[in-house]
């Protein structure tokens, strides 16, 4: 039983669906990019093939559930992103999870090739991370404290990006020039 003084979860502001649990290891990095940043999410399996009316009824609600952003992954003919797009004012973010075959191509060219009026925000192969990035940015465009966040983020990618170029200088020996200075 939860105790009385539990604080209450707060509201997520983004959906992350994905048309079956075996998708869950390649989208837990949308997930997780979302707790580094703070943000309320919620985690479910919605297909669009094997629960039409479910996935229908999960894209009509988003909105008025105060949910900001939904994250759709998928595997082979993946029409969940586009479907959810179909039936939500909400942004949508597709995530093409690779399969045993045809490497991801399938799902790709299943969630980027949407028909014009109805976009998806495709990530790569796999790329739920930055799905959960791109999420982030979304809030942050109306949210300066989580701006302030994803700025500072942004910071330590240039110094991991600084620091590759030391080694890089170092094991070519020294003649490279030192890139922005
Ligand atoms: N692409 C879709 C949809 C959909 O788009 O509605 N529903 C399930 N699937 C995909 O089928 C793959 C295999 O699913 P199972 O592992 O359950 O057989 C998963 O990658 C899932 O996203």
């Amino acid at each position: 039983m939860t105790s009385p003084d539990a604080p209450t979860p707060a509201t997520p502001r983004v959906g992350i669906v994905m048309g079956s649990d075996s998708d869950w290891p390649v989208m837990r990095a949308a997930a997780e990019a979302l707790e580094e940043f703070g943000v309320a999410h919620e985690a479910d399996v919605v297909s669009a093939h094997r629960m039409p009316q479910e996935m229908i009824d999960y894209g009509r609600e988003a909105a008025g559930r105060g949910l900001s952003v939904i994250i759709a992954g998928a595997g082979g003919a993946a029409h969940l992103p586009g479907m959810l797009a179909a039936v939500t004012p909400l942004p949508v973010i597709g995530v093409p999870v690779p399969l045993k075959y045809l490497d991801g191509m399938d799902s790709l060219l299943s969630i980027v090739q949407m028909p014009a009026g109805v976009p998806v925000a495709t990530v790569a192969v796999g790329g739920a991370r930055n799905a959960g990035l791109l999420a982030v940015r979304v809030l942050a465009a109306t949210d300066p404290a989580l701006q302030e966040r994803m700025s500072a983020f942004q910071e330590t990618l240039r110094e991991a990006a600084h620091a590759k170029g030391e080694v890089v200088r170092r094991e070519a020996g020294g003649t490279a020039p030192r890139v922005g200075f």
